[in-house]
């Protein structure tokens, strides 16, 4: 049986950043070739980074990728490692995979390439492209229309993009159809809570169609609100797991894998939904000794609250370092939601990185600026206070507000107090706000609201209680300082812009919240569906109602982590100018 030694590289790539992402393919196929490995794979669109959005309709971009394409190949045969096919998504056009002759290049797509001696031996397109939740890859890209296959050391290995595998029809039956003894299949994949448990029965079910071992390769890290969590897989065609890479972590998976040989004739002709078999067989290469050694690590898997916080830790992280900034700029106010955001930002880019701020103003209590002070010991982050009383007393002398106005004001004072550090130290600001309180805009525009990142606008209150616990919980597990402390936790949030105030005066209790917002904005129900689930149909229309109307603040509302299957950002796109409410045509 022939025996083919896998590198996967799980890795992060730069959206926009061409040059850059090329130099990772060189330095991880110079890993990759030094531990004897007869095929190199990079995940979905590694040479221009993933998702693109629109720089995909800029020609200059898409000229840029396909020329790089070219000159990475070159490289790679220059470098020493002509030999080694490797596996790269790029951005490429619509007939890079079949040229014709005379015509224009055609519209953009997201590509594929195997490169080998030097050359661009094969480019194909993916053929299912994605259209909902975050994605809107119809706006961009045309279909790929050929079925790859490539022959190493006497294997047919199929190739796929991402999408590929998630529909019916196309690459998955293609493969079987041309009896390949391999499907790689090259990933973009954004993290949401769960969503390992989907893939690896769809990677299960896809293989046993395919008939044939399914390896799929994962990008990690994350560009804008979307997370890549890793979680490369390889299956035998029985669905059993052969190897699984760790989330959130870049690595080099290798893989020895005895497969099938491929038949004397090369396969040709049209599979399932007409894709053209594109066959290369890649000659030549000189066989290396070769014993395998590489048999299949299966990494443990991360408990559900680990795996969140691990989501926000590398959402928070990749937007930080690929902006070009080094610190954050926190508000303390001593409540769980500052807290668990500045515990984030310690894991995410260390405590000496994170700067944080109390800014008490007269309704401030004591217990709230001694917990703000006490997160900072226990964490270890940069601190200081700037009373915002004084400005407060300057503004009600121009301007004599009251109630509300003069409750959002001292929270705007403290938007522009730590906008004035960002400009004057250069921190980026993290607002603090929850998917709870996004719901129902719970927040003050220009107030608590300002900055760069959000990094728990996607997690309901009720998960921050759970994260906040689970991040002390590891801590004490590993014989260190629990980061929140207890009485951030355990205390009533309180938004302390009035004497007394606690949230529960404005909204229900959380735990109903949650689960009300949850059928609503996670799940599309209606407000007849929901009160039949057992709400209070009243409490059910003022939850919807303040939904609907705070649709305003959350377009205002900065970029943060998704880690549900939709989150407040491209998954639900919804009018802000909106006059329909949810049960009026029942009432
Ligand atoms: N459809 C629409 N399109 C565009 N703008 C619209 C709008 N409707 C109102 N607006 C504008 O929005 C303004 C009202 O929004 P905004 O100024 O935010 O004020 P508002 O939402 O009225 O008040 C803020 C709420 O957030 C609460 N809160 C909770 C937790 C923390 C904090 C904190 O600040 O630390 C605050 C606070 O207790 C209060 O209930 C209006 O004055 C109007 O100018
Ligand atoms: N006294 C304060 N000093 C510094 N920042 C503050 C202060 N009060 C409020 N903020 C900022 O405004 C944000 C919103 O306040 P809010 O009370 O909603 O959240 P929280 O205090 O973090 O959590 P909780 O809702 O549990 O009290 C805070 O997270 C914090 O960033
Ligand atoms: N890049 C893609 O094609 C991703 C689409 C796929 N359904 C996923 O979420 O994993």
């Amino acid at each position: 049986m022939p025996q083919l030694r896998l590198a996967l590289n799980q890795i992060d790539a730069r959206v926009g950043d061409i040059a850059g992402n090329a130099e990772s393919v060189v330095r991880w196929t110079r890993h990759a070739a030094g531990q004897g490995a007869h095929l190199v794979a990079f995940p979905e669109m590694m040479l221009t980074g993933y998702p693109v959005e629109d720089l995909a309709l800029r020609s200059s971009f898409v000229e840029a990728s396909r020329s790089a394409l070219v000159e990475l190949a070159g490289r790679l045969a220059d470098e020493g490692f002509g030999e080694l096919p490797v596996v790269v998504g790029y951005l490429g056009r619509s007939h890079d995979a079949r040229p014709r002759l005379g015509q224009p290049a055609g519209a953009p797509q997201n590509c594929a390439a195997v490169l080998h001696r030097g050359k661009v031996a094969l480019r194909f397109a993916k053929h299912h492209l994605p259209n909902y939740g975050v994605f809107d890859e119809f706006r961009y890209f045309v279909p790929g229309d050929t079925m790859p296959v490539i022959r190493v050391r006497g294997v047919d290995v199929a190739l796929a993009i991402c999408e590929d595998l998630w529909q019916d029809g196309g690459r998955v039956p293609g493969a079987r159809a041309a009896g390949a003894g391999l499907l790689l299949s090259v990933n973009a994949s954004p993290y949401e809570r769960d969503k390992d448990d989907t893939r690896l029965e769809l990677v299960r079910k896809r293989a046993q169609e395919a008939g044939c071992t399914l390896v799929y390769l994962a990008m990690v890290g994350a560009q804008d609100e979307l997370v890549f969590d890793g979680d490369t897989i390889a299956v035998t065609q029985d669905g059993e797991v052969i190897a699984r890479a760790p989330q959130f972590a870049e690595e080099c998976v290798l893989l020895d894998l005895d497969l099938p040989a491929a038949p004397a004739e090369a396969p040709a002709g049209r599979v399932a939904d007409g894709l053209e078999i594109q066959h290369v067989t890649l000659t030549a290469e000189p066989v290396a000794p070769y014993a395998p050694q590489f048999t299949g690590e299966v990494a443990e898997r991360l408990e559900d609250d680990a795996e969140v916080y691990g989501a926000l830790v590398t959402g928070l992280r990749a937007y930080v370092e690929k902006n070009g900034f080094r610190s954050v700029l926190i508000g303390l106010s001593g409540g769980i939601d500052s807290a668990l955001v500045a515990a984030v930002a310690c894991d995410a880019v260390g405590a000496a990185n994170v700067y944080g701020v109390s800014m008490p103003s007269a309704y401030s209590s004591d217990h709230s600026r001694g917990d703000a002070a006490d997160l900072a010991r226990r964490t270890g982050l940069n601190y200081r206070t700037v009373p915002i009383a004084p400005m407060f007393d300057a503004y009600m002398n121009s301007l004599a507000l009251t109630g509300l106005a003069e409750e959002n004001l001292q929270s705007r004072l403290r938007g522009v107090t730590l906008m004035a550090i960002s400009n004057q130290e250069g921190h980026i600001v993290l607002a603090p706000g929850n998917k709870s309180e996004l719901a129902v805009g719970y927040s003050t525009l220009y107030g608590d609201s300002v900055g760069a990142y959000g990094p728990i606008k996607d997690v309901y209150k009720t998960t921050v209680f759970r994260l906040a616990r689970w991040r002390n919980a590891a801590a004490a597990a590993q014989g260190e300082t629990p980061p929140i402390p207890e009485n951030s936790i355990s205390k009533p949030p309180s938004a302390e812009l009035r004497p007394g105030q606690v949230d529960t005066d404005s909204l229900p209790d959380y735990d109903v919240l949650d689960r009300v917002l949850e059928m609503y904005v996670d799940r599309d129900q209606g407000r007849d569906a929901i009160v039949a689930a057992g709400y209070d149909a009243e409490l059910v229309t003022r939850i919807l109602e303040l939904t609907d109307t705070a649709e305003y603040k959350r377009r205002q509302y900065p970029p943060g982590a998704k880690i549900s299957a939709k989150g407040f950002g491209k998954d639900r796109r919804l009018p802000i100018t909106n006059r329909w409410r949810e049960g009026e045509q029942t009432a």
